[in-house]
């Protein structure tokens, strides 16, 4: 192994990273590593720049200054499908494809990059999300929004991805599948060995699936804490307001029970 790919390297790197839209400054100099394994979630008000700083990662959209490093390398250097095969996307309203199956849209990613999908592998992807093996033949609108989702997931994995991006991915859920699909998430995190980055309106989701929370104001990062620190009345005013929205509800719930 060469010196420099030691395992203590950030899986991504943003170094001084900037997004312009016109006179819009989306994202303003972040600099940030994310470490191989770890689960962050970016929180923040709405147009903060948590998509744009996500897309960067994919190369969805490309920085105005600064560099996103992946495994070590400049993401605007690599050929994007080349990098899109090695980070999974899931968003929110998931785009499948509606004239193909759930198995054919699984296998989008693979199938771009010359390479088939055995049926048995389809049924792995299925089943790593918790569902039957037999929805693969069906089509996307046979599909409740929550199993939608999961095929979503599913597709973000179907090329054994190390990295896994999601842009609200349980926004258009009910709670109780969203809160399944969270917790079935952050176990296929674990058992994958993946990096997660998930960006969420929800402090309270923030809290409960991911071990570090960025938060985002006008394209900044004004607190980076794990759940904890951000529980004890870490990472300053904007993040202690977004973390006393969940805090009031459970306060509420529990002098209810009294
Ligand atoms: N393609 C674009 N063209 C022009 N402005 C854009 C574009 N994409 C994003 N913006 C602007 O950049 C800012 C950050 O947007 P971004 O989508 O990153 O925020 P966000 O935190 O993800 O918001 P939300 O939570 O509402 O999805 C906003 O002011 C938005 O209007």
């Amino acid at each position: 192994m060469p010196p420099d790919a030691s395992s203590d390297a950030p899986l991504i790197a943003f170094e001084t990273v900037s997004k312009v839209y016109g006179p819009v400054v989306a994202v303003d100099a972040v600099s940030r590593s994310i470490a191989a394994g770890s689960f962050v979630a970016l929180v923040g008000a709405s147009g903060s720049g948590k998509s744009t700083l996500l897309k960067m990662v994919n190369a969805l959209e490309a920085p105005s200054e600064g560099r996103v490093m992946f495994e070590g390398e400049d993401v605007t250097a690599l050929d994007p499908p080349t990098l899109r095969r090695r980070i999974g996307y899931v968003f929110q309203g998931i785009g499948l494809f509606p004239h193909m199956s759930v198995a054919e849209n699984i296998a989008i990613g693979p199938r771009l990059g010359g390479e088939s999908l055995t049926r048995a592998r389809i049924a792995e992807l299925l089943e790593l999300v918790e569902l039957e093996a037999d929805l693969a033949a069906r089509m996307p609108d046979e599909l409740s929004g929550g199993q939608r989702q999961r095929v979503g997931v599913a597709r973000a994995l179907a090329n054994d991805p190390h990295l896994l991006l999601m842009d609200e991915p349980f926004g258009a859920l009910d709670p109780i599948t969203r809160d399944a699909l969270g917790e079935r998430v952050r176990a296929l995190h674990e058992r994958l060995g993946l990096t997660t980055v998930m960006v969420t309106h929800d402090m309270a989701e923030a809290l409960l699936l991911a071990d570090r929370v960025l938060v985002m104001d006008a394209g900044c990062i004004v607190a980076d804490e794990t759940p904890g620190g951000l529980l004890a009345g870490k990472g300053g005013e904007i993040a202690q307001g977004l973390v006393a929205v969940p805090r009031a509800q459970a306060e509420k719930l529990a002098a209810m029970e009294r």
